[in-house]
C-alpha cells in the first residue's frame, strides 16, 4: 500500500517503498516507460497543513499490467479506495474515468504510450517480472527462514546469512512489538509488521516470503480468528511482498480469496502435520497436495516422522506427484526431525534453510547451506569440481577475486576446488587445457577474451558438440567477449563434447585432474561482466532513470567497449556517444545509436542540447595515463543540461585501476562535478555474484562479496 500512494503522491521519482522494487519494476526485459513524476502541482505544502494528508497526484490512475496479473489492478484500486475499470487504449481513457482506476494491458498500452494525455493521467508500470519463474527454473533453490524477533538485529548479519539462499522468510509470528512498559504484544500490530519488512527490503534484493505460523504449526499466530490471517496476508500483497505463506487449514474462502487477489506476488500454501501419524503413502497425503495445488504457486507439505524409511516414502510421493500432476505447482517437501534431515537433501524446491547465527532454528531438524552441501557431496551427489580463475598478472592485481572464491565455498560447503592459474599476457593458448579434463566444474576468465581469440588460440574447444563447438549465451555472442565457461551436463541428446586423448593434450595438466571432458557435457561460453556493470549501475537507481537517455563512453578498444554497450542496450539508453575507438558494425547492432565525438564541434552539440538528451551516465575504461580526458569529460558535461531538468544525480563509472590519492583521480573529479561515483571494484563484485551464479548455481549477495573483499558498505 505504501508502494501506491508513494507512487502516486510523489514529486519525485518514486523512493523505495517496500515493493519499489517489484511494483516500480523496469527491469531489463520491461519496454516501456512510463510516468514516474507527477506534473501536476497539487501538493499541500502550506505550514498550517503540517500533518495533514495530501491529495497527491489527482490525474486519473492508469495501472499497465503485464499477462496474467490483472488482479494487481485491483490491488491499486482497493489501497485508492476507487472502483476500477480496464481499458483498451490510452485514448480510451477521457474524463469520464476520473474517480477510477484504469486498467490496462502491456500488449495494449505499448500501441499508444507515447501519445497519451500525461495531463489527465498518470501511468504506473505494474507489469513485472516475477522471481518465481526464474527461480523455478532453478535445479535448487533454498530460503533462509529468519526467527528473529526483531529483524533489526538480524541486519548486521543479512550478508552472511543469505549465502547461498534464493529467498527470506520473514516468521512474522515470531516478532515481538515491544509494548513500551517492558511486554511485548501478543501479535505484532501490523504498523510494526510494516516497519519490520520495510527493514528487510531495504537490505537485500531477495524474494521476501511472509509468514504467519499458527501455534497448532509450530508458530505463534493465534488460530481463533482466521480473518486475522486474511488481514496481515493480504497487506503483504498490498506491500508487494513477492510470496505469501498461506496455511492449508485456512477456511477455503479466505485461500481462495488471497489466491485471486494475490496481486504479483505468489502463494505458498503450506501444510505441516506435528503428530507424528502422517504417513507420505496414505490417500490423506494425496488429497492434502490436491486440496493445496488449487490455491498456490509453490505447494509445501511437511511432517514430522518416525522412521528412515519414510524418508524413501517422500521420494516416491514426490515422483508420483510430479508424474500424475504435470502441470500442478512445484511441490516443496521436506520431514522434520533429525531421522527427516535425510530429505532436506534431496528437496530442490525452496528447501528452508537455517544457518548458525540465527537465534533459534524455524523447525526440527532444520539444516544450513553448508550442511545440505556437504551432506550431497557425502552422498554422491555434489561432485567434487575444479574451478579456475583464468587471469593475468595485471588482472590479479586489480581485483582479486580468488579469495572471495574460496572463501564462498567454505561458506557454502561445497565440495569445490578453485585454483587460480595465470595466462601469459597476451597468450591466449593454454585455456584448454585447465576445461578438457574430467573434473572441470567451469572458470572465470580475467579479462575476458574475444571468442575468435580463444577459438584460434584453442583448436579444442571446436571440437565440442560433435564439431559445432561450445554454445554462445546470448550475452556472449552479442559482446563478443567471453569471460564465463559454464559446464552443463547436455542432458540425454548425447550432444556431448569430444573428449580429447592424452596424447593430444597440450599444456599443463592441472593438479589432481584427469585428461578428458566428462561425457554427456557441454561448455556454455558466456559473459558476466556486462551484469556486473548494469547491477552497478542499477544499484541506487531504477533501471527507468536510464531509459531514453544518452551515455558517453571512453576506451581504448572496442573490446573494453563491449560489454558496456550491451548493459547500456538493455537499459535502453536511447544514444552512446563514443570516445577513444571506433565501434566496428557487429558491436553496432547490438547497442543503441552510436556517435563518435570526432570534433571539438561534436562535444560541444552534445553539451548544448537543453533537455534529457544531454548526456546522463559516463563510463571510463581508459587507464591512469588517460585520467586528464575523463577528467575533462566530467567537467564539461557536469554542468550540461537545463538547470533543475532532474534532481536525479548524474553518474560516472570508473571501469579503470583507481589512481589512488591522486589529484586527478577521475572518481574524485565526478563527485566534484555533481556525479554519484562507482569504481571498478563494485563491478568487479557485481560480477563475482553472477559468475557464481552461473558456474555454481549459488546465490551470493553483492554486500557479501564487498565484505569479503574488505569494505563495509554501511
Ligand atoms: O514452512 C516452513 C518450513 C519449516 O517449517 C521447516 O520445516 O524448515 C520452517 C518454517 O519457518 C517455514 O515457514
Amino acid at each position: 500500500m505504501a508502494a501506491v500512494q508513494q507512487l502516486l503522491a510523489s514529486p519525485s521519482p518514486a523512493p523505495a517503498p517496500v515493493s519499489s522494487q517489484r511494483i516500480n519494476d523496469t527491469s531489463a526485459s520491461a519496454d516501456m516507460e512510463l510516468d514516474s513524476t507527477s506534473n501536476d502541482p497539487v501538493m499541500i505544502d502550506s505550514g498550517l497543513m503540517k500533518g495533514a494528508p495530501q491529495t497527491g497526484d489527482s490525474r486519473i490512475a492508469v495501472i499497465v499490467y503485464g499477462q496474467g496479473q490483472e488482479n494487481v489492478v485491483s490491488v491499486f484500486a482497493e489501497v485508492l479506495g476507487k472502483p476500477v475499470k480496464l481499458k483498451r487504449s490510452f485514448k480510451d481513457v477521457d474524463h469520464e474515468d476520473e474517480g477510477f482506476v484504469i486498467g490496462l494491458a502491456l500488449q495494449e498500452a505499448k500501441q499508444d504510450v507515447e501519445d497519451r494525455d500525461q495531463q489527465l493521467l498518470v501511468a504506473i508500470n505494474a507489469h513485472c517480472t516475477s522471481p518465481h519463474s526464474q527461480l523455478m527454473a532453478k535445479p535448487r533453490t533454498f530460503f533462509i527462514s529468519t526467527t528473529f524477533p526483531d529483524v533489526q538485529a538480524a541486519l548486521p548479519n543479512l550478508d552472511i546469512l543469505t549465502v547461498g539462499a534464493d529467498a527470506v522468510e520473514i516468521r512474522v509470528d515470531l516478532l515481538r512489538e515491544p509494548r513500551g512498559d517492558g511486554t511485548f504484544s501478543d501479535i505484532p500490530s501490523l504498523s510494526y509488521v510494516g516497519q519490520q519488512v520495510m527493514l528487510l527490503r531495504q537490505r537485500t534484493e531477495l524474494p521476501i516470503i511472509f509468514t504467519t505460523r499458527c501455534t497448532k504449526e509450530n508458530g505463534k499466530f493465534p488460530m481463533d480468528n482466521p480473518d486475522l490471517y486474511y488481514e496481515y496476508l493480504y497487506r503483504a500483497v498490498q506491500w508487494g511482498v513477492e510470496y505469501i505463506d498461506v496455511e492449508l487449514w485456512l477456511p477455503e474462502h479466505i485461500r481462495k480469496k488471497l489466491y485471486e487477489k494475490r496481486g504479483n506476488s505468489r502463494i505458498m500454501s503450506a501444510f505441516h502435520d506435528f503428530s507424528g501419524t502422517f504417513k507420505w503413502p496414505s490417500q490423506y497425503a494425496q488429497d492434502v497436495f490436491v486440496k493445496s495445488r488449487q490455491y498456490a504457486d509453490i505447494v509445501k507439505m511437511i511432517a514430522i516422522i518416525n522412521d528412515h524409511n519414510e524418508n524413501f516414502e517422500l521420494e516416491y510421493f514426490r515422483s508420483k506427484i510430479r508424474a500424475q500432476y504435470p502441470d500442478a505447482p512445484p511441490l516443496s517437501a521436506v520431514n522434520m526431525g533429525e531421522i527427516g534431515q535425510f530429505s532436506r537433501t534431496l528437496n530442490t524446491v525452496f528447501s528452508p534453510i537455517t544457518h548458525p547465527l540465527l537465534p533459534i532454528i524455524a523447525a526440527p531438524g532444520q539444516m544450513s547451506t553448508a550442511e545440505i552441501n556437504g551432506a550431497l557431496a557425502l552422498l554422491g551427489q555434489l561432485p567434487k569440481k575444479y574451478f579456475y580463475g583464468i587471469s593475468s598478472a595485471a588482472a590479479r592485481s586489480i581485483a582479486p577475486r580468488a579469495p572471495f572464491y574460496e572463501k564462498c565455498f567454505n561458506e557454502l560447503g561445497l565440495p569445490h576446488q578453485f585454483a587460480v592459474v595465470e595466462r601469459q599476457h597476451n597468450n591466449p593458448a593454454g585455456i584448454q587445457s585447465w576445461c578438457n579434463q574430467r573434473d572441470f566444474g567451469g572458470a572465470y576468465l580475467d579479462p575476458g577474451l574475444s571468442y575468435q581469440t580463444i577459438m584460434k588460440h584453442n583448436p579444442w574447444f571446436s571440437t565440442l558438440n560433435n564439431g559445432q563447438g561450445p554454445t554462445l549465451s546470448e550475452a556472449a555472442q552479442g559482446i563478443g567477449i567471453i569471460d564465463t565457461i559454464v559446464v552443463k551436463p547436455s542432458g540425454s541428446s548425447g550432444s556431448g563434447s569430444t573428449s580429447t586423448p592424452p596424447s593430444q593434450y597440450s599444456g599443463t595438466m592441472p593438479p589432481g585432474g584427469q585428461p578428458g571432458l566428462a561425457p554427456n557435457t557441454s561448455l556454455i561460453f558466456d559473459n558476466a561482466s556486462w551484469r556486473g556493470i548494469l547491477s552497478t549501475l542499477t544499484r541506487d537507481l531504477a533501471p527507468s532513470a536510464y531509459f531514453g537517455r544518452t551515455a558517453v563512453v571512453l576506451a581504448l578498444t572496442a573490446d573494453d567497449a563491449a560489454p558496456v554497450f550491451f548493459a547500456l542496450k538493455a537499459l535502453k539508453m536511447s544514444k552512446i556517444y563514443t570516445v577513444g575507438f571506433r565501434t566496428p558494425s557487429g558491436l553496432a547492432r547490438n547497442a543503441p545509436p552510436i556517435e563518435q565525438f570526432i570534433s571539438m564541434e561534436s562535444l560541444q552539440r552534445a553539451r548544448s542540447v537543453a533537455d534529457n538528451r544531454a548526456p546522463f551516465v559516463i563510463i571510463s575504461a581508459l587507464g591512469r595515463g588517460k585520467s586528464n580526458i575523463v577528467g575533462m569529460m566530467l567537467r564539461v558535461f557536469g554542468e550540461a543540461g537545463p538547470p533543475g531538468s532532474s534532481n536525479t544525480k548524474k553518474v560516472f563509472l570508473n571501469l579503470a585501476e583507481a589512481a589512488s590519492q591522486q589529484k586527478n583521480d577521475p572518481i574524485v573529479v565526478a563527485e566534484q562535478s555533481g556525479f554519484t561515483a562507482y569504481d571498478a571494484a563494485d563491478v568487479a563484485a557485481f560480477t563475482t555474484v553472477e559468475s557464481l551464479r552461473l558456474l555454481v548455481g549459488q546465490n551470493v549477495p553483492y554486500s557479501f562479496v564487498r565484505l569479503a573483499s574488505g569494505r563495509n558498505l554501511f
